[in-house]
Order: structure tokens, then sequence, then C-alpha cells
């Protein structure tokens, strides 16, 4: 009797065996162990259990006033940064990174069911989102052109801005950012064809470095029958107001 009280007591105190492992580290292993990447602009969603985005959310914080200490600055006595590690880390997480962490907007379906096959577009979406290698600002818009399948339901339209907010709410660069929406807009609706076009102002190039305050990126990607049909492609683009 006195026995089994004692290993029930011991089996409730032991300790987990990854107390004390960064949050961060036990993601990251799960994403190793499935083989995935975790680049700056993957969604790593799958891998975070319930209740951790709050503790990497303490992590980060922690971390981040280790970085405004390095810059010498008193948070301590300075009211103004008292809580920027904490705001720095909010920021990340809960919006202008979110993208990574949190999972697939829900998209709603509707059936396809007059058999539409004409060009719809959309745009201009605002694009907010930052570059990988200095992580400041990536400011613009984006057009998106599709040509739905007779077969296929269609999407709300509210929905190719939900898509893109989560792709572009990562560090990214703007070549990969465009082939990423792309490559998700063809898996979820798996249309004839799509057109993408992103024009942004990359702020590591006009607040910092050669501080260029006019010059903008500007890139497409052509899926599907825009590839093949010149005609098509024309008039998509000839139909986005790009300089409004
Ligand atoms: N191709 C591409 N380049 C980008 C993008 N965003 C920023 N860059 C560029 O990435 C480069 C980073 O270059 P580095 O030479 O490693 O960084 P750096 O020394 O800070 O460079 P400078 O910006 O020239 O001062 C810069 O030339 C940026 O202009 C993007 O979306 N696509």
């Amino acid at each position: 009797m006195t026995s089994s009280l004692i290993s029930a007591g011991l089996s409730t105190t032991r300790p987990s065996t990854d107390e004390g492992v960064p949050v961060s580290v036990k993601i990251r292993e799960r994403v190793k162990a499935a083989k995935q990447r975790f680049h700056a602009n993957d969604n790593i969603a799958d891998f975070i259990q319930p209740g951790e985005l709050e503790a990497l959310l303490d992590e980060v914080e922690t971390k981040m006033q280790g970085v405004l200490d390095s810059l010498v600055i008193d948070t301590v006595n300075d009211h103004n940064t008292e809580s920027t590690a904490r705001r720095v880390a909010k920021m990340y997480l809960n919006e202008v990174f979110k993208g990574r962490y949190m999972p697939t907007p829900r998209i709603t379906e509707f059936p396809n069911a007059e058999h539409l096959n004409e060009l719809m577009i959309v745009g201009p979406i605002t694009v907010r989102s930052a570059c990988s290698h200095h992580f400041v600002p990536v400011i613009g818009r984006l057009w998106i052109g599709v040509m739905p399948n007779q077969s296929t339901n269609v999407i709300g339209l509210s929905k190719y801005a939900r898509l893109a907010e989560w792709v572009m709410s990562r560090p990214q660069i703007q070549e990969e950012a465009v082939v990423q929406l792309a490559d998700l807009i063809m898996k979820k609706t798996r249309p004839d064809g799509l057109a993408l076009v992103m024009e942004a102002n990359h702020y590591c190039m006009s607040w910092r470095g050669v501080r260029d305050m006019d010059s903008k990126m500007l890139n497409s990607v052509m899926r599907g029958v825009f590839l093949k049909d010149a005609v098509l492609r024309q008039e998509f683009l000839s139909l986005i107001p790009r300089q409004k």
C-alpha cells in the first residue's frame, strides 16, 4: 500500500524529458523529423502544438531584449523602450510574419453552376511583406487573373486577398513570393490558367542601402492557358490599371 502510494507520487512529479528545452527547438526538431523545410518564407503551422505560440512569443521577447541590451539601449529607464522587446515579438509572430505560424485561411467554394470560363481579374490587392535579407517592409500591390475551369468550383473573391496575405506575411523575396502564391491558388482552385503581377517598393533599397526612393520591382507569373495563349495574356496585361 505504502509503496504503491510512493510510486504514484513519484510518477506525477517526475520531470518530463523536454523540460527546459526552448519551444523553438522542439518545433524545429519536429519539422526536421518530418524532413520539411523551415526557410523564412515557409509555413510551419502544422508543427506547432496548442499553447506553443504563446511560449514562442515569450522566447522571442527574451531574445529581443538581448538585442536591445546589445544595442546599449537603457530599456529599464527609457519609458519608450521598456516594452519594446514584447511589442516586437508580438509584431513578428502575430502580425507581420504570421503567415509562417498560422494555418492556411479557410476557403469557401461555390459550384461553377454556369460553367463559366471567362477571364476574371482581382486587384490591386495590397501587399505587405518584408524582405528576408534585412527584415524591412516590402509594400506593393498585385493583380490576379483567373481563367476558371468549367468543371471545378469557384472560390469567394475575398479569398484571393486572404491567400495573398497569408503568403506575403512572411519574410520573402519577391520572386519566390509570387511563385508561392501562384502555386497555392493553382492547388486550391485548379483553374485553366492563372496570371499574377506584383509591383512593390522594397524599403531595403529606399530607407537604407542605395536609398533609391523611386524604383520598384515588378514581376509576373503565368500558368496554364496564360502561358500558351499570347492574346489572353495580352488581354490580362492591358486590363490591369497599373498606373493608377
Ligand atoms: N532579387 C531580389 N533581391 C532583393 C529583394 N529584396 C531585396 N533584395 C536585394 O537583396 C540584396 C541583399 O544584398 P546584400 O549585398 O547581401 O546586402 P547589403 O550589403 O545590405 O546590400 P545593399 O542593399 O546593396 O546595401 C540587396 O541588393 C537588395 O536590394 C527581392 O525581393 N528580390
